[in-house]
């Protein structure tokens, strides 16, 4: 179990995380959301103990990873940060993160490479943006780590080999289960592989909860404007939209048991619109879980 309790972040006078406790369980898929700005590249480097909280600490099965080679050995962050020379091949980063972690699953990089087509004689620094991603996804799919972090996982990727990433994903999470967190922009794109949704939100944790428990409290409520609206009075609407003389609500939270008008009609809405409200709402409304 990975656990972030009460980290706060500030770089000069501006507080970017504030407050933040998380907890990461064995074997989940965690996706990360937030706005730009949000903390999420700040949160997983503080956990990774590439910088430093103001306040809290991260700790794995109970012991803080700071400075800890043990525990901060269980764990490999893949971000847009390039850590490598640019002037190495492939095949010596790929030996010297074996060095660093122990060991390496070089059968199952060489398939990932041949399916990319991504030849490991190359020198890093010569990579484009899409194979640069694709070399650091294959390296954290590659290394025996608990917890793989994936800070922009699929930048650059075209659609092909986004689809491809993601099922290659899936395959090795169902070979060796493992802990992901995913912190993406492409909600749509991960709302079918996460387990659990965190949101971040100016620096706070927004929602933290598993994906179908998160998906079970999103009604959209349509019907003409005035039963829309005399259904919904007292509910919470994070949103609306108007089409003609038909209205949507979108509500978030449990519904009571008052009447349903014939004329309304309630289903669930997706992730990506519910982000979309959440972070949107006016700053008085919003609600945090910290
Ligand atoms: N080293 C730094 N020095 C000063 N400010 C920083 C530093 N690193 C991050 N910040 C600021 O902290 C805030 C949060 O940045 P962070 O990269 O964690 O957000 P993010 O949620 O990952 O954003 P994005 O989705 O745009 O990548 C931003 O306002 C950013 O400018």
């Amino acid at each position: 179990m990975l656990e972030v309790s009460h980290i706060s972040k500030s770089f000069g006078s501006k507080n970017v995380l504030q407050d933040v406790s998380l907890t990461f369980e064995e074997n989940k898929i965690y996706g990360l959301l937030g706005r730009n700005g949000a903390g999420k590249s700040t949160l997983l480097n503080i956990i990774t103990n590439r910088i430093f909280p103001d306040t809290g600490e991260v700790k794995i099965d109970s012991e803080n990873v700071n400075d800890n080679d043990a525990k901060l050995g269980l764990m490999f962050l893949m971000s847009e940060v390039n850590l490598y020379p640019n002037g190495s091949t492939l095949n010596q980063i790929i030996a010297d993160t074996e060095l660093i972690y122990g060991s390496f699953d070089y059968a199952f990089a060489k398939k990932l490479a041949q399916k990319f087509e991504l030849d490991l004689t190359s020198k890093f620094g010569k990579l484009s943006t899409g194979y640069n991603s694709i070399f650091k996804l294959i390296l954290a799919l590659s290394v025996p780590v608990k917890f793989v972090l994936l800070d922009e996982p699929v930048l650059g990727l075209d659609a092909n080999h986004r689809e491809m990433f993601y099922s290659e994903l899936i395959q090795s999470y169902t070979d060796h289960p493992r802990t992901f967190i995913i912190s993406t922009h492409l909600i749509e794109e991960v709302a079918n592989l996460i387990s659990d949704v965190i949101v971040l939100d100016e620096g706070r944790t927004m929602l933290d909860q598993p994906v179908e428990e998160v998906l079970a409290k999103t009604h959209s409520v349509v019907g003409p404007e005035t039963d829309v609206t005399a259904y919904t009075k007292g509910l919470n609407v994070i949103g609306h939209d108007n089409i003609g003389t038909i209205r949507v609500d979108y509500v978030y939270g449990d519904l009571d048991d008052r009447q349903l008008p014939d004329t309304v009609k309630i289903s669930n809405f997706d992730l990506q619109k519910l982000f979309i409200f959440l972070t949107n709402q006016f700053e008085g409304s919003r609600h945090y879980e910290n």
